[in-house]
């Protein structure tokens, strides 16, 4: 054993293996790391008959922090009660007690003019969805028989206290930008009005420095292609950050770009958070798996996240995301930007920028 920070490497399934490599590619030429890769998702159905098998959350628990590619195949099982992919994900992140998930959107500059939305728009945008991922309806009580099934959305108290602590100190460290939206649907869920009072309640006695607003998330999906650079941190319960997030998949050109870090944090400070699980926001996407084009940029960035806020390398994580800036600066464009640029071209044009 050494003294190297130890990772977890969970490649998964579809495009996962694909982009993990090239992030761990990537990890390796800016540190010295121990890795310790593990099978998740489909794969470990088949090699093991479970999603998420016990040896690979012991590594899990054991590690510094863990890389995550994606998991699922997109098909469900034939058998409604066949274990599925996406349990392990779930089971990932209550066992490691990763409340606090963060989904970073920028823009970046060569990228301006292929996206789908008008330059002018986008430009500069430079927005954090503070997803909280260990609560509401992706755990809640649900039953399911032929006729009926139901899946119930439970938050308590402390649990909106701890997420929106996580987005208050984000806004803080942010200035004079400081600014927090929340999002929740507060005209029609009880889950919403709770959640609406207790970040108010956090913002009023904790954080009276950072701006509040409060908005309900059918306006906020829209804002939020029509007007992103209103936002500074969006605050928001699990199932609303998992859907809001990939709709800012279009700002940054590609749901391939978009990087993710999941976090068992307190509150402060948040880097150097020991049991982190960092992984790109994009799933296993069958449709391109295989082909060796997946853009690497959400697995790369999600690396440079894991040196800053699991390892607390902040330096080396800021020269990872200049690399990836300069590829894109010079032209290279996987398909989903674009281009014709493979995974490994792509990965081998960042590396030569280290
Ligand atoms: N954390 C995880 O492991 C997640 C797993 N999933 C699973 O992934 C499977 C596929 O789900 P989908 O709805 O198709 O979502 P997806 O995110 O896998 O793909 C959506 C679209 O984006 C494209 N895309 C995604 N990542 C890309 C990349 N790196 N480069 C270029 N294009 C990319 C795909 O080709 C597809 O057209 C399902 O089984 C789903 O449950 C979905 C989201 C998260
Ligand atoms: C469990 C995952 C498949 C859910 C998801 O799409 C996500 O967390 O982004
Ligand atoms: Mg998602």
């Amino acid at each position: 054993m050494t003294d190297h920070p130890r990772i977890t490497v969970l490649p998964g399934d579809g495009i996962g293996p694909e982009v993990t490599e090239a992030a761990v590619e990537v990890l390796s030429a800016v540190g010295t790391f121990d890795f310790d890769e593990r099978p998740i998702g489909a794969c470990a159905v088949s090699e093991t008959g479970a999603p998420l098998p016990e040896a690979t959350l012991n590594s899990c628990l054991e590690a510094d922090a863990t890389l995550l590619g994606a998991v699922g195949t997109g098909v469900p099982p034939a058998d409604p009660h066949a274990p599925r992919p996406e349990q392990a994900v779930l089971e990932l992140r209550t066992s490691l007690s990763l409340y606090a998930n963060l989904r970073p959107v920028r823009t970046f500059p060569a990228l301006h003019s292929t996206s789908p939305l008008r330059p002018e728009r986008i430009e500069g945008t430079d927005l954090t969805v503070v997803r909280e991922l260990t609560g509401g309806l992706y755990f809640g009580q649900r039953e399911r028989t032929s006729q009926q099934a139901f899946d119930t959305c439970v938050y308590t108290r402390q649990e909106i206290e701890r997420i929106s602590r996580v987005a208050f100190e984000l806004a803080s460290g942010k200035g004079s930008r400081a600014r927090v939206t929340s999002v929740d649907k507060a005209n029609v869920l009880d889950t919403s009005r709770l959640w609406r009072e207790v970040v108010q309640d956090i913002a009023d006695r904790e954080y009276p420095e950072v701006e509040l607003e409060h908005l309900l998330v059918d306006t906020a999906a829209m804002r939020l292609v029509t007007d992103p650079r209103q936002f500074d941190i969006v605050l928001t319960e699990n199932m609303f950050g998992d859907i809001l997030s990939d709709e800012t998949a279009v700002i940054a050109g590609s749901l391939g770009s978009l990087p993710s870090a999941s976090l068992p944090a307190p509150p402060n400070p948040l880097v150097g958070v020991r049991g982190g699980l960092f992984e790109p926001v994009h799933g296993s996407a069958p449709d391109i798996s295989g082909t060796g084009s997946a853009s690497p940029i959400g697995s790369i960035l999600s690396a440079a996240l894991m040196l800053r806020h699991g390892l607390g390398l902040s330096t080396v994580a800021n020269v990872v995301e200049i690399a990836v800036r300069d590829v894109l600066d010079k032209g290279f464009r996987t398909p989903d930007l674009g281009g014709t640029t493979t995974t490994k071209e792509f990965t081998r044009a960042l590396l030569s920028e280290l």
